[in-house]
């Protein structure tokens, strides 16, 4: 996950591969409520692993559910519909999903057993509207206070006198999470008699609705229904562990993948493994609406494989009730359309993590597009002209996640103006649903080109430091080129390979079983990182460095690192022979008596005896040799900017760096999150 202000995303191109879905969002919330509720012991398997789901797991702990997580399996043991505790407070977040289940379900426990339980959440949570479900408790007779508030959380919970003599009335038009509160709930109170539930207004979102009723029956609550409008929990209603339940992957994160494919699955699909066409979640028809835009999609039951067809996309106007979370992705899709685009019947956007009706108007029209927006609908115009754009992303995972897509804006034909990068804020907001996705979606795309940092300079300068702090602010990849030289002399030595013997080097570089564990270096499978940064395999680098075929050998191995979404590399060529056309290029050096007191320090730190003398010497004897040798001489770059760090600390220069870098940007300054 990127927990870095903001995640710039250069021009992407095609896509192709095999992309995994975390579990389903609204999936994994109900059945955790339903495992928490049930007797016996319920095993989740590939539960989402994410901020909603984390405070509906807390929740049902501070409850009393015992809970165990093992890799892909989460076992609860439930409270059988007693909490251990009549008192709670509980966090839920920015969770709707656990929010509005669990105020149902303690509002009935309490008027039934007694108990006083608060839940509150972050301030968003308390903008979002609990009052019809708020209403439709108190009419069954449980107490309820809006704390804040009236109509909104944090909600105090306190008892009541349950009535069911009359049908329990709640409204459908706003959220069908309300709805499914109730059901999820009601069975708790089914005990002498049936309970019946009425729908007052058009209920929308009824694909969340069947989740609901699918999951409930897989839980032994079989729910008798007439049409939309009325549903009765039968008497005796009691939830059973069905034991092992696997939970499907999210369709509403497929969208995002479904919407890749048919921008920049030219030469082959992308594949989305986890959810296909036995899904019971309602966003699985957001294929038919990529579809209508020209996707190609095929699908089994648990995948899909979406390819580009129409290009431009198809214009669409469309009724989107259905598939009210995917649809987002189709206003950024709607870039890519050959006419206007128009999303109908969308007003539930506007209470959920943050106004997305407002929110996505904004952000489209940063990029250049032309938007209308009403009260319930959404009409965007193709784009031909991209604006680089800084995108807020209002703490909602899925404004985050559809934006990226603006980011194949090169893929549009007869597109004018450069390919532009999109920078995304506060990235980790994706967190609640997909904390992988960027690390997904660069797992498939092809860049159009990867941007590339590179320090270069004499040892002991701090390019290494340098480089690790440039790339953790940005969210980068590193380069330790040096450690690659180190590494080649390690081995070389462990196999009799003499210094002098350039094809004997450049044979054993170009064979070398490297893997990197983080910052850990293993060769063919042993740790030997401490090993390499001890000086003596500092010396034997800049020895056998000299010989052009190593340097040829080990030319290909550091191009790779040229990953998504950037680079920062440091060695002694790296701005002149490996990256050449970097965009930024930093040459730092310090004196010599500056960089051999640190370079004391570093190993006296470690325990390891240093004179400082002698530190001095060798340094300088490194420099000599690897500013004199033939090839890849240790120089600045023509256009490269030097930066002496004698008398500046390491948060100095690593400022100076983002400095240099945001100044190339086209964004202005750097967003520091909000
Ligand atoms: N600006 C700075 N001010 C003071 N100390 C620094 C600064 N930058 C780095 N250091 C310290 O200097 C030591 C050497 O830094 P580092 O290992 O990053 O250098 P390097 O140039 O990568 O060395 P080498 O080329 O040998 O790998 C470390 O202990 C580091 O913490
Ligand atoms: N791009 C590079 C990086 C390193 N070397 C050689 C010369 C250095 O003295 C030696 C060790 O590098 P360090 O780990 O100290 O950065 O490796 C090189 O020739 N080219």
């Amino acid at each position: 996950m990127y927990a870095i202000p903001s995640l710039d995303l250069p021009p992407l191109g095609h896509a192709a591969g095999t992309v995994r879905l975390p579990g389903s969002k609204s999936i994994s919330n109900r059945l955790l409520l339903l495992a928490g509720l049930s007797q016996g012991c319920t095993t989740l398997v590939d539960l989402l692993d994410s901020d909603d789901t984390r405070v509906m797991l807390d929740a049902l702990r501070a409850l009393g559910c015992r809970i165990e997580q093992d890799g892909r399996h989460t076992r609860i043991t439930g409270i059988a519909g007693h909490p251990a505790v009549d008192r709670a407070d509980l966090f839920l977040g920015n969770a709707g999903t656990a929010m509005r289940p669990l105020t149902a379900a303690l509002a009935v426990l309490a008027a039934e057993q007694g108990g006083d339980y608060v839940l509150r959440g972050v301030p968003r949570m308390h903008e979002r509207p609990i009052g019809d479900l708020v209403d439709a408790l108190r009419g069954l007779g449980c107490d309820i206070d809006c704390t804040g508030q009236e109509g909104y959380p944090p909600l105090r919970l306190r008892g009541g006198s349950l009535r069911l003599d009359q049908p329990v009335r709640v409204r459908g038009d706003v959220s069908s999470q309300f709805l499914t509160a109730l059901l999820m709930a009601l069975p708790l109170a089914t005990g002498q008699q049936p309970v019946h539930i009425e729908v007052q207004g058009e209920l929308i979102s009824k694909p969340y609705i069947e989740i609901t009723l699918n999951l409930l029956e897989r839980f032994g609550i079989r729910v008798e229904r007439q049409g939309w409008q009325r549903f009765t929990l039968p008497r005796g209603s009691r939830y059973q562990t069905p034991g092992e339940v696997h939970v499907e992957g999210d369709a509403s994160s497929a969208s995002y993948f479904i919407a890749l494919g048919a921008l920049a699955g030219v030469e082959a699909p992308v594949r989305i493994e986890g959810v296909g066409s036995a899904s019971i979640q309602g966003d699985i028809r957001f294929v038919e609406a990529a579809e209508a835009m020209g996707a190609q999609v095929v699908s089994g039951p648990n995948w899909l494989e979406v390819r580009r067809g129409a290009w431009p996309l198809k214009a669409i106007d469309l009724d989107c009730n259905h598939i009210p979370d995917a649809a987002m992705t189709l206003a950024v899709m709607a870039l890519y359309a050959d006419g206007p685009c128009t999303l109908r019947n969308i007003a539930s956007w506007r209470v959920k993590e943050t106004d997305r009706i407002a929110a996505m108007a904004i952000e489209l029209r940063k990029l250049g597009a032309e938007v209308e927006e009403g009260a319930d609908f959404l009409r965007v115009q193709p784009l031909r002209r991209f604006a680089a754009a800084s995108i807020h992303t209002y703490d909602d995972h899925r404004m985050a996640m559809c934006l990226s897509l603006a980011a194949f804006n090169a893929l549009r034909d007869g597109v004018e103006g450069p390919a532009v990068p999109v920078r995304i804020e506060d990235p980790k907001c994706v967190a609640k649903t997909f904390p992988d996705y960027f690390e997904a979606l660069f797992s498939v795309v092809r860049p159009l080109s990867v941007p590339v940092i590179t320090i270069d300079g004499p040892t002991a300068s701090g390019k290494g430091t340098l480089a690790a702090e440039v790339a953790a602010r940005l969210g980068y990849h590193t380069l330790d080129s040096g450690m690659l030289y180190r590494v080649v002399g390690l081995a070389a030595t462990r196999a009799g390979i003499a210094a002098s013997d350039e094809a004997g080097l450049a044979a054993l570089a170009s064979r070398l079983q490297l893997r990197f564990d983080g910052t850990r270096v293993l060769l063919a499978g042993e740790d030997v990182t401490d090993l390499l940064r001890e000086e003596g395999a500092g010396v034997m680098a800049s020895q056998i460095s000299v010989w052009p075929a190593l340097r040829t050998a080990l030319h290909d191995l550091q191009c790779g690192f040229r990953q998504l979404p950037g680079l920062v590399a440091d060695g002694r060529d790296m701005g002149t022979v490996i990256f050449p056309q970097a965009g930024l290029k930093v040459f730092l050096t310090a004196t010599p008596a500056a960089r051999a007191e640190r370079r004391y320090k570093q190993l006296i730190s470690k325990g390891i005896p240093a004179k400082l003398d002698d530190l001095r010497q060798d340094l300088e004897a490194r420099d000599a040799r690897d500013k004199g040798r033939a090839t890849a001489p240790l120089k600045p770059a023509g256009d490269a900017i030097l930066l002496d760090n004698s008398g500046l600390d390491v948060d100095a220069s690593v400022q100076r760096v983002i400095d240099w870098w945001s100044e190339r940007q086209p964004f202005g300054h750097r967003a520091e999150g909000r």
